[in-house]
C-alpha cells in the first residue's frame, strides 16, 4: 500500500499493493493495521456504501453535519469516475479547496477525506459503481448538500456535457449559504 499526498494534507490518495497472476489479481482493500501504521491515524469504519450510475451522473457534493460527520474512503471497482472533497472546515487553512483524482477499476486507487469534507464525484464510463467506507452511520436529519457547480469552488470537473444530477442536488445551494460543520 503507498500513501500518495494530495494539495490538502488531509486528503490521502491510496494505492493498494496488487497481486496480479494467471487467475486474475488479489488486493486488500483496507487493512486497518496497515492503515493506521502508514497514515498515523486511527480510524473505525461502521458503514459500506455501494452505488452504480450510468455515464455524466454527478453525485454530489455531499456531507453530514455534527454529530454525524463521515470520513469517507472511496474506491471505483466498474468503470471511471472523477472524485473530489472539498475542505468545508470553517477553520482551515485550506478552507473551500477541493482535490480532485481519478479513480477506477484499473487503477485501484481509493481518495481518504476525513470528516469535514464535502464528497461528489462524476462518471466517466458508460456505468460506474463505487464503494466507499464510513466512519459514521447515515443520518438523513444531518445530510446535507453544496452545489456541484458553485463558482466560488470552481471545481475543474471534466465535463461534456450536462450532468445528470439529483433533485437533491440540483437545489442545493452554493457554500457561502450552506450550513456548514
Ligand atoms: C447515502 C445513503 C442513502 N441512503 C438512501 C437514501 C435515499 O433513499 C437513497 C439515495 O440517497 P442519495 O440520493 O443521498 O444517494 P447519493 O446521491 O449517492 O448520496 C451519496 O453521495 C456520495 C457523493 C456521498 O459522498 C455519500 O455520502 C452520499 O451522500 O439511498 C441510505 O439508505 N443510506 C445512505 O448511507
Amino acid at each position: 500500500m503507498k500513501i500518495i499526498p494530495t494539495e490538502i494534507p488531509d486528503v490521502l490518495l491510496i494505492e493498494p499493493q496488487v497481486f496480479g497472476d494467471a487467475r486474475g489479481f488479489f488486493l486488500e482493500s483496507f487493512n486497518q493495521r496497515r492503515w493506521e501504521d502508514m497514515t498515523g491515524q486511527s480510524v473505525v469504519f461502521v458503514q459500506d456504501n455501494h452505488s452504480r450510475s450510468v455515464r455524466g451522473v454527478l453525485r454530489g457534493l455531499h456531507y453530514q453535519l455534527p454529530p454525524a460527520e463521515q470520513g469517507k474512503l472511496v474506491r471505483c471497482v466498474v468503470g471511471r469516475i472523477f472524485d473530489v472533497a472539498v475542505d468545508i472546515r470553517k477553520n482551515s487553512p485550506t478552507f473551500g479547496r477541493w482535490v480532485g483524482r481519478y479513480l477506477s477499476a484499473d487503477n485501484f486507487r481509493q481518495l481518504w477525506m476525513p470528516p469535514g469534507f464535502a464528497h461528489g464525484f462524476l462518471v466517466l464510463s458508460e456505468r460506474a459503481e463505487v464503494l466507499y467506507k464510513t466512519t459514521a452511520y447515515y443520518a438523513p436529519e444531518h445530510d446535507r448538500a453544496i452545489r456541484w457547480d458553485d463558482p466560488e469552488l470552481a471545481i475543474d470537473w471534466p465535463l461534456d456535457a450536462a450532468p445528470k444530477l439529483s433533485e437533491k442536488d440540483r437545489l442545493a445551494p452554493p457554500i457561502a449559504e450552506a450550513e456548514l460543520p
